[in-house]
């Protein structure tokens, strides 16, 4: 069944600014992944599901209902994070999530606790004195707190440091295995491939693909950087691999699509003094998944 849905949706800021024709849908229990660079139109599509804007054309649903007319309803059964969030700077955190419990008429204060915990988040102090980083906590407290089957999350990660990011990759796969359904928007690759079931993605206000995670992976190409003990075996090797795409120096620099093993077998051969894994943009993952080369 699918629980949010947009269809051919459009909304348009003029200097091809916007959404255009955007569809999808978030079938029940799935975690779709959101993608696309900075200013793609993420927070514009969210802010459609989330009824505080109406599409020029196009129609949005959420468990059947349309987005914007039976917003209040859809809300309260909705585990909203947003990407910037507007708190009431004057409160204590404690004091911003008992009121948003209250808002949400909570009884029980136990998974709020535990989130808490979770998140190592000490929440006496005044919001407007917390870090990006703590508020940005408090905003995932609130959102998961009282355990709702639908999620929306914008760039959920952000101003976490990797440690609390893996905390949080924890948690929506906690949530997975409930039962939940959960859109969740990002600009990192490396997050939604470790949590989402499949992957919109979106770049200049259009959708581009919706994939598998497991066609996406399969697509990505790995980029190495191996460091050899001279030149000559750099250059050995660069004449002996595929996929090579620059030698500099002791430095062979590869990207290889699947299967590692034939390239792990050839290393084996010489003397390597180091290995490192690139990490890939969006951008380099949008070339290869179309079958381009980020460095052409
Ligand atoms: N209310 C608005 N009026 C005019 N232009 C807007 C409005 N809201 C968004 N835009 C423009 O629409 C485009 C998409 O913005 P959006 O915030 O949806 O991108 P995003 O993918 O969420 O990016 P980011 O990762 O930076 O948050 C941008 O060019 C933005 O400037």
């Amino acid at each position: 069944m699918k629980m949010m849905e947009m269809k051919h949706v459009t909304k348009d800021y003029g200097n091809q600014r916007g959404i255009f024709d955007v569809s999808f849908a978030v079938k029940e229990g799935e975690v779709l992944g959101f993608l696309g660079p900075n200013g793609a139109g993420k927070t514009t599509t969210i802010r459609h599901l989330l009824g505080f804007s109406t599409p020029d054309k196009g129609v949005c649903t959420i468990s059947g209902k349309d987005c914007f007319k039976e917003a209040e309803t859809i809300h309260r059964s909705l585990g909203y994070l947003p990407g910037e969030i507007a708190f009431m700077d004057d409160m204590t955190g404690k004091q911003f999530l008992r009121f948003m419990a209250d808002m949400k008429g909570m009884k029980n204060m136990g998974r709020m606790q535990e989130l808490i915990e979770m998140f190592s988040l000490d929440s006496r102090g005044k919001i407007k004195k917390m870090s990006k980083g703590m508020k940005q906590k408090i905003g995932i407290v609130c959102a998961f707190m009282d355990s709702p089957d639908l999620y929306i999350l914008d760039e959920p990660t952000s101003g976490l440091d990797p440690l609390m990011q893996n905390q949080f990759i924890d948690l929506i796969r906690e949530e997975k295995k409930r039962g939940a359904t959960i859109l969740m928007s990002s600009h990192m690759f490396e997050e939604v491939e470790r949590t989402c079931d499949r992957t919109a993605i979106i770049k200049e206000g259009k959708i581009v693909a919706v994939e598998d995670m497991k066609t996406l992976k399969k697509n990505k190409q790995k980029i190495f950087h191996v460091t050899l003990a001279s030149e000559a075996e750099a250059l050995s090797l660069a004449g002996e691999i595929k996929g090579v795409r620059e030698v500099k120096e002791t430095q062979v620099t590869i990207g290889i699509k699947g299967e590692m093993t034939e390239f792990i077998r050839c290393l084996g051969n010489y003397r390597v003094l180091s290995l490192t894994e690139q990490r890939q943009s969006l951008e380099d993952l949008f070339l290869h998944f179309y079958g381009g080369d980020s460095n052409e």
